[in-house]
């Protein structure tokens, strides 16, 4: 497996309409790891101009400080999508967001594209799966190119294309979620889990990020600023986890680096030994970001 070479903490990230200018300007007072300005669903089809002079515009403020940001254009084979994939490209947001992506021809026609616009080298490519055929083609989406970093779960558009529905728990997902999952790892590639649609129910957005983040998830897109410090909370490695992460490299260290010890009465491996440091990674790299 590819392992990603920086880690990059994408706890919380933030969908906007980029037609709406106040909601572009509260974004830049947010804790969210990660923003996506986006052009596409939540933009009405006589404000796509409007969204998307203002995303480009409001990706090249500096405003957004430590935060990712993403401009969400619209699909491949809209009306909008060339014009959209031009101006994204020439503003170099930190990532262009694709929905709707179906294989690995479009991610190369994507980053082929990009490169054609004049994308700087900093603007990577996330691709958003959610249809069926992009589920069973997930390991060959995530590794088609070294430009695509992330994959984003469309749980609503998959939703209507299964003809599922929304439920506690999302079984009629889990087996979509776990072969994206499995598809993004595979690559080396990072992935973020869909949206919760109901901005009021806090118990119910809180349980499906812990789910998320036990199935393995780095994030979780978000619609609202008041699911920012639940998934920011969910996402991030506890106390305990930290706590345990030295203790299992002090113990690890302490028993000559080689072989079996054993932490609070527990196997540790060199396996166990990875999975602390990754934590401890990732912690720091909180840090870092919260400290900026
Ligand atoms: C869901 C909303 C329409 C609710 O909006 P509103 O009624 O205005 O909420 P509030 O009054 O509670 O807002 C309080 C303040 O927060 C600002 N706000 C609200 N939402 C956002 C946001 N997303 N980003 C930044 N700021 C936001 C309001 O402007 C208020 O500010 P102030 O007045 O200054 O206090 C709305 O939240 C919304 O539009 N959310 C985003 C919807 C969206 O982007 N949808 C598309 C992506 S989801 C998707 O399709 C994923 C995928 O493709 C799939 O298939 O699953
Ligand atoms: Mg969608």
């Amino acid at each position: 497996m590819t392992q990603q070479t920086t880690f990059r903490p994408r706890r919380s990230v933030l969908y906007m309409p980029a037609s709406n200018e106040r909601a572009l300007a509260k974004a830049a007072t947010l804790p969210c790891d990660g923003l996506i300005l986006d052009l596409e669903d939540a933009v009405a089809p006589d404000a796509k101009d409007v969204a998307r002079e203002q995303a480009c515009a409001a990706a090249q403020t500096g405003d957004y400080g430590r935060r990712e940001v993403t401009i969400r254009i619209n699909a491949i084979g809209t009306q909008w999508h060339e014009a959209d994939l031009a101006a994204a490209a020439k503003a170099g947001p930190d990532a262009i967001a694709v929905p709707k992506v179906n294989s690995a021809a479009e991610v190369l026609a994507l980053v082929e594209a990009m490169e054609r616009a004049g994308a700087p080298d900093h603007t990577t490519l996330w691709a958003m799966v959610e249809t069926p055929i992009a589920m069973l083609r997930c390991h060959e989406i995530a590794s088609a190119s070294p430009r695509l970093s992330v994959l984003v779960m469309g749980t609503n558009d998959l939703v209507k294309e299964l003809y599922a529905e929304h439920v506690p728990g999302r079984e009629p997902l889990l087996a979509a979620l776990g072969t994206a999952l499995l598809g993004a790892r595979a690559a080396g590639k990072a992935i973020l889990d869909g949206v919760y649609n109901d901005v009021k129910n806090t118990e119910g957005f809180l349980a499906e990020c812990a789910q998320g983040r036990q199935m393995g998830f780095d994030g979780k897109t978000l619609i609202h600023p008041g699911q920012v410090a639940g998934a920011n909370e969910a996402f991030a490695p506890s106390e305990q986890a930290i706590t345990d992460a030295r203790g299992v490299l002090e113990a690890w260290e302490a028993g000559g680096s080689g072989g079996v010890v054993t932490y609070n009465g527990r196997l540790i491996e060199n396996l166990h030994v990875e999975s602390a440091q990754r934590i401890l990674t990732m912690h720091e790299a909180i840090q870092a970001l919260e400290e900026a």
